[in-house]
C-alpha cells in the first residue's frame, strides 16, 4: 500500500478542512496537550493503552493517526521491543505504514512500566479475556490485574475505559472494587465495547458503523466521547448508555452475525442433500434489506479468538441468571458438531482410513488476510487428523502453526504441502487459492481430490474437468476425464 493511500494518510484527508468542536477547554476537564485537526484545535487528554495486541494496537495507533498523543503499556516485552522498532507483532493491512507514520510523528511510545503512563487521563484497557475452561465464561485475571495496576499510578479522577469485551456486570464490579480501595481517586470506569474485524481492522477503526460508550457517569462518558470527537462530527452514530446495556450490545452483536453464519451453514448442508447452489441462496436472501448480504456465506463454521469465546461466555451468563439462551446454545453445539461431521467426509472421500495417507491442509488462519490462528477450524482440522493418523502438510501465505508431531509439516508452498497427497483441503479462503492453477500440482498429488471448505475454487477453470472436487454446499464432483 502507498504511503499516500495509507489509513493516516486516509484519516487526514477526510479531516482536512473540516472543524472539529472541540475547541474551547470544558467544565471538568484538565487537557494536557492541545493537537491540530482540520481547520480546529482540539483539546485531548492524554491516552493510555494497555495490551496492545489485535484490539489495542489498532486502537493505539488509531487514535495516534488523528493527532492524539497514545502511550502503550503491555506486560510482553519482546512485543514492546518489536513495537519500538515501528515492526508490528500482528499482520494487519496497513498497520505497518501507520505504526512508523505514528512513531515519525513522536504520537505513539511503547514500555511495560505502566508508570511511564502515571500522567495519563484516559486509560483504554484491551487485554485478552479468553474463555475459562473451568465456567465457560470469560477469565477476567488480565483485566483485573491491568485496573489494578492502572488503578496504582493513575492520577485523580482517569477514566479506565473496558474495550476487552467482558462479562454483563463486569464493569460495575470494577467500578465497586475501585471506589472501595482508591475512594480518594475517584476514578470511573466506561464501557467501550470493539467490534473491528481481524483483517480489516484499521478500517473498521476508520469508519465505524457506531460507537458504544457505557459508563454509571455522564462526565465520564463524555471524556471518553470526546476522544472520538472526529467520528461524531463524521455523523458516526454514538450509543451513550449504562455499562450493562454496553457490555449486553458487544455479546448481543457477536452471538446474532454467529447466529447467521449458523443458519446459512444448515441450510447449505439441506442444499447438498437436496440441490441447489447455496451461494445463489445466500444472495437471494440477503438482497432483502430486513436479511442484509454479509455473514451468509458457507464453511467450515465459525471460528476465531471471538465468536466461539463470545457465544460461550453469553451462554454461560445466561444460565448464571436463569435465563437460559437457547437460540445462542444451539448455535454453539451446531456449530461445534460442524467441524467433527467435515472430518467425516474428508474420511469418506479418501477412502474411510485416514492412517498413512498424507493431507494437504491450504490455510491455517481462521480466516483470511490475519495470521490469527486462534480457534482456527483449520487448526482443529489439523490436529484431527493427526489423530486419526494422518500426515498432515499444510501451507498458510502468514499464519504458523507450531505443532509438535512428527507427521506435520508446515510447508513454504502450495506446491510443497500438495506433494503426495490422498487430499487437499481449502481450509481459509486466501485470495491465492482462488487463483491457484492446480493443473500445477497434478503430477504431485497421490489422487485428484479438492474439498474446498470455503467455496472459492473457480469451478470454471480449465483443470476442473480432471479432479473430484467437493464443496461445502454442494455434492461432490466427479472428475469427467
Ligand atoms: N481480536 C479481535 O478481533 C477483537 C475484536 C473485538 C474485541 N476483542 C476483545 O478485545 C480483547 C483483547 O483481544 P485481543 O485479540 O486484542 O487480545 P490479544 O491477546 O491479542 O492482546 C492482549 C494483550 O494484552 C496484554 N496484557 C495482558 N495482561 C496485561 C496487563 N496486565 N498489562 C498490560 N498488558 C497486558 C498481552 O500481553 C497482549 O499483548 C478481548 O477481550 C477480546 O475479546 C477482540
Ligand atoms: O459469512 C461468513 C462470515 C464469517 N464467517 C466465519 O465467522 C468467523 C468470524 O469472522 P469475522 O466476524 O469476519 O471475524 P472476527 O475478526 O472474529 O470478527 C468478529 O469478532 C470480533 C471480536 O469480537 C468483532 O469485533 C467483530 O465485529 C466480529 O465480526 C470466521 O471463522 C469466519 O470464517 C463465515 O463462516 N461466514
Amino acid at each position: 500500500m502507498a504511503v499516500r493511500d495509507s489509513p493516516a494518510a486516509e484519516t487526514a484527508r477526510w479531516l482536512s478542512g473540516r472543524r472539529l468542536c472541540l475547541t474551547g477547554p470544558s467544565k471538568g476537564l484538565s487537557p494536557r496537550h492541545d493537537y491540530q485537526c482540520g481547520n480546529g484545535i482540539v483539546q485531548a487528554e492524554t491516552i493510555c493503552v494497555v495490551g496492545v495486541g489485535y484490539v489495542g494496537l489498532i486502537q493505539a495507533v488509531g487514535l495516534a493517526s488523528f493527532g492524539l498523543k497514545v502511550k502503550c503499556v503491555d506486560l510482553d516485552a519482546c512485543k514492546i521491543e518489536m513495537l519500538k522498532k515501528g515492526v508490528p507483532p500482528i499482520f494487519e493491512e496497513g498497520l505497518d505504514e501507520a505504526l512508523k507514520e505514528t512513531i515519525a510523528r513522536g504520537l505513539i511510545t511503547f514500555t511495560t512500566d505502566i508508570a511511564a503512563a502515571a500522567d495519563a487521563d484516559l486509560f483504554f484497557v484491551a487485554v485478552g479475556t479468553p474463555t475459562s475452561e473451568r465456567t465457560g465464561n470469560a477469565r477476567l485475571d488480565y483485566l483485573d490485574a491491568a485496573v489494578s495496576d492502572i488503578a496504582a499510578v493513575a492520577p485523580q479522577d482517569a477514566v479506565i475505559v473496558v474495550k476487552s469485551t467482558v462479562p454483563i456486570g463486569t464493569c460495575a464490579g470494577l467500578q465497586a472494587r475501585l471506589d472501595r480501595d482508591h475512594p480518594a481517586k475517584r476514578l470511573q470506569i466506561v464501557s467501550n465495547p470493539e467490534f473491528l474485524r481481524e483483517g480489516t481492522a484499521l478500517k473498521d477503526f476508520f469508519n465505524p458503523e457506531r460507537i458504544v460508550i457505557g459508563g454509571a457517569g455522564e462526565s465520564a462518558r463524555e471524556r471518553v466521547r470526546r476522544s472520538y470527537a472526529a467520528f461524531e462530527e463524521r455523523g458516526v452514530p454514538m450509543i451513550l448508555t449504562d455499562t450493562s446495556t454496553s457490555e449486553t450490545i458487544k455479546y448481543a452483536a457477536n452471538a446474532f452475525l454467529a447466529t447467521k453464519v449458523t443458519f446459512i451453514n444448515e441450510i447449505s448442508d439441506l442444499v447438498e442433500t437436496v440441490g441447489g447452489d447455496i451461494d445463489q441462496v445466500a444472495r437471494g436472501i440477503g438482497l432483502d434489506s430486513r436479511i442484509g448480504p454479509q455473514f451468509l456465506k458457507a464453511g467450515p463454521g465459525y471460528g476465531g479468538s471471538c465468536f466461539p469465546k463470545d457465544t460461550l461466555a453469553l451462554a454461560t451468563i445466561g444460565r448464571r441468571h436463569g435465563v437460559q439462551q437457547q437460540i445462542v446454545e444451539t448455535v454453539i453445539r451446531i456449530n461445534d458438531s460442524r467441524r467433527f461431521h467435515i472430518l467425516k467426509r474428508i474420511e469418506s472421500a479418501v477412502g474411510d482410513k485416514l492412517a498413512g495417507k498424507r493431507i494437504a491442509v491450504l490455510g491455517l488462519a481462521f480466516k483470511a488476510n490475519t495470521d490469527d490462528v486462534r480457534d482456527s477450524p483449520a487448526v482443529d482440522l489439523v490436529h484431527a487428523l493427526l489423530e486419526e493418523g494422518a500426515d498432515v502438510r499444510s501451507f498458510d501465505p502468514v499464519a504458523r502453526l507450531a505443532v509438535d508431531h512428527r507427521s506435520y509439516r508446515q510447508c513454504d508452498s502450495i506446491a510443497a504441502a500438495c506433494e503426495g497427497a490422498s487430499a487437499v483441503l481449502v481450509a481459509t479462503e486466501w485470495a491465492e487459492f482462488k487463483s491457484f492453477d492446480f493443473a500445477a500440482v497434478e503430477a504431485l498429488v497421490a489422487r485428484r481430490y479438492i474439498f474446498d471448505m470455503r467455496r472459492i475454487v473457480d469451478v470454471t477453470a480449465d483443470w476442473v474437468p480432471r479432479w473430484d472436487i467437493e464443496r461445502i454446499g454442494s455434492p461432490l464432483m466427479r472428475a469427467s476425464l
